[in-house]
């Protein structure tokens, strides 16, 4: 019987094809042969780190969790004992795809009190991240267009500032889905945060803490969600649902979500029902794995409907639910017709999903042109491209409660771990707390379509009254 008995190096690594494939992991040998074909991330990827110990290519993508939850106990051979040569001949072994890769371009990251903008973050993380991690973050679908006027939108609105405005005092504090939060900026879920940084999510947990913001958890995060929101004693937490075609298995995880009482919303993303185009990342995973990749399996479930799947989740939590991945305004409107779906984020996940869809403040003005009242049933969250903390304030005049963001995140996590991430909230924090001054608004809540300028994309709004009345009722009271 081999259960429960002792493994050295020399032996695992006999076992690396599709007919006997072994794996050590965090100190166990694994025989991982029947999972090959059902590993969601491809089999290539494990036949390629079969034999050996992979516990630090596995960690920077899953949290340790995912072991016991998808290899049954009969799949653990037993333990791992390092052979003496190779104990004193090991180099240590990097545990992420960052700083401690020596794939990864070495530099000097400047104290991160001088780096002044997201786009320089953006600039260090380039040189700290591995190829590896720079092909998953940076890349999105096809031409990428998507990716590229989801920030070019914001640069072709202009904002209307208003004068004799006492500004002295102002707060970024504001409420959404209906818990306090200290900033409008929220952090997007995003897979495998430790491909960044060791600190993973829990460093951008720690990171949104200091501004009571809020967090929304990744289903493919790399660490279970527990050990993230006690990273985050003062953040808000949300928790994003890829719903899985082994149902069995999301409602198990439901399960773990429903005994976390920081977790306050339910995100289900809905824009990636089949994964999108990304050559970068193709690219880079065909290069990695000896004789190319084969196409990945797809875990997620593409049969969702909106009664079908709503009645089932609601049957697994009694959390308000939020749709991401909205993208047109008929959308927006379908989901305030069931009660149990509190709020939406207008995404196109980053431009990862469809190319050529619309940004998300596109689909906000449609929103306001056909159905206004959308933004007062249901919270109404957009991200994707924000870098500027014009780009926050333009978002949440045309109607946002929050705005996400999720490579910048990500990016700050590369160059500084949670305190990068702390940067990074930071910059953007600052930058519209000094637009609202600049703006002429003294509070979140203040901002509205009417400090929006009118050009050619935005003439839309300015279908209703011109506001006139009201300045002169203002004024009156005032002199
Ligand atoms: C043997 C134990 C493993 C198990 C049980 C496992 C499980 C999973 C699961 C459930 C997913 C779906 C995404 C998620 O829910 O996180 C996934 C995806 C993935 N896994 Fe693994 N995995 C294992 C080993 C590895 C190893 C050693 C690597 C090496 C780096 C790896 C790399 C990946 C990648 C790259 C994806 C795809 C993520 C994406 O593109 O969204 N896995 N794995
Ligand atoms: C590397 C990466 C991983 C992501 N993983 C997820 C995910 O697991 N779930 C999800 O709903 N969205 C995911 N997204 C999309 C983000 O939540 C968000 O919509 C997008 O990144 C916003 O655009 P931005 O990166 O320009 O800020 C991911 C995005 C990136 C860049």
């Amino acid at each position: 019987m081999i259960m429960g008995r002792t493994w050295k190096l020399s032996e695992v690594s006999k076992h690396t094809t599709q007919d006997s494939c072994w794996m050590v992991l965090h100190g166990d040998v694994y025989d991982i042969t029947s999972f090959l074909s059902k590993h969601p991330g491809g089999r290539s990827i494990l036949l390629k780190n079969a034999g050996q110990d992979a516990s630090a290519a596995f960690d920077s993508v899953h949290p340790v969790e995912i072991l016991e939850e998808y290899l049954a106990p009969e799949q653990v051979l037993g333990k791992f004992e390092l052979d003496d040569i190779v104990e004193r001949t090991m180099v240590e072994k990097p545990k992420n795809g960052s700083q401690t890769d020596p794939e990864a371009p070495s530099s000097t990251v400047p104290p991160l009190s001088s780096i002044l903008s997201i786009s320089e973050i953006e600039s260090y993380a380039m040189q700290q991240l591995s190829p590896k991690a720079i092909s998953y973050y940076v890349s999105a679908t096809d031409d990428e267009l998507t990716k590229a006027a989801n920030g070019q939108i914001y640069r072709s609105i202009l904002l209307r500032p208003r004068v004799f405005v006492d500004c002295t005092e102002c707060s970024l504090e504001t409420t959404i889905l209906g818990s306090k939060v200290g900033l409008p900026i929220f952090v997007s879920p995003a897979a495998m945060a430790r491909l960044a940084h060791p600190a993973g999510e829990a460093g951008i947990a720690g990171a949104c803490s200091k501004f009571n913001g809020l967090q929304i958890i990744s289903k493919n995060a790399s660490m279970s969600p527990p050990a993230i929101v006690s990273a985050g004693p003062g953040a808000v937490f949300a928790w994003q649902l890829y719903v899985l075609k082994d149902l069995a298995a999301t409602e198990r995880t439901l399960a773990q979500i429903r005994k976390i009482p920081q977790i306050k919303f339910i995100v289900l993303t809905l824009d990636a029902p089949f994964p999108g185009k990304r050559e970068a990342d193709e690219r880079f995973k065909m290069a990695e794995v000896a004789g190319g990749a084969p196409p990945q399996a797809w875990g997620t479930e593409s049969a969702l409907t909106w009664k079908k799947t709503l009645e089932w989740l609601c049957g697994h939590t009694s959390l308000p639910i939020v749709l991401k991945g909205v993208q047109t305004h008929e959308d927006a409107y379908a989901a305030t017709l069931f009660p149990a779906v509190k709020g939406i984020i207008l995404s196109n996940h980053g431009g990862r999903a469809l190319d050529t869809a619309p940004p998300p403040i596109q689909v906000l003005l449609e929103i306001r042109k056909f159905c206004p009242q959308v933004l007062d049933t249901i919270d109404v969250l957009v991200d994707g491209g924000i870098k500027r903390g014009t780009d926050v304030i333009k978002a949440l005049a045309l109607g946002a409660k929050g705005v996400g963001i999720g490579r910048a995140a990500l990016y700050g996590l590369s160059v500084g771990g949670q305190e990068g991430v702390v940067r990074v909230l930071k910059i953007l924090a600052d930058e519209t707390m000094t637009a609202m001054r600049l703006l002429g608004v003294k509070s979140v809540s203040e901002l509205g379509p009417r400090h929006i300028n009118t050009n050619a994309l935005t003439s839309r709004l300015f279908e209703g009254p011109s506001g006139l009345e009201e300045v002169e009722r203002e004024l009156r009271s005032k002199l």
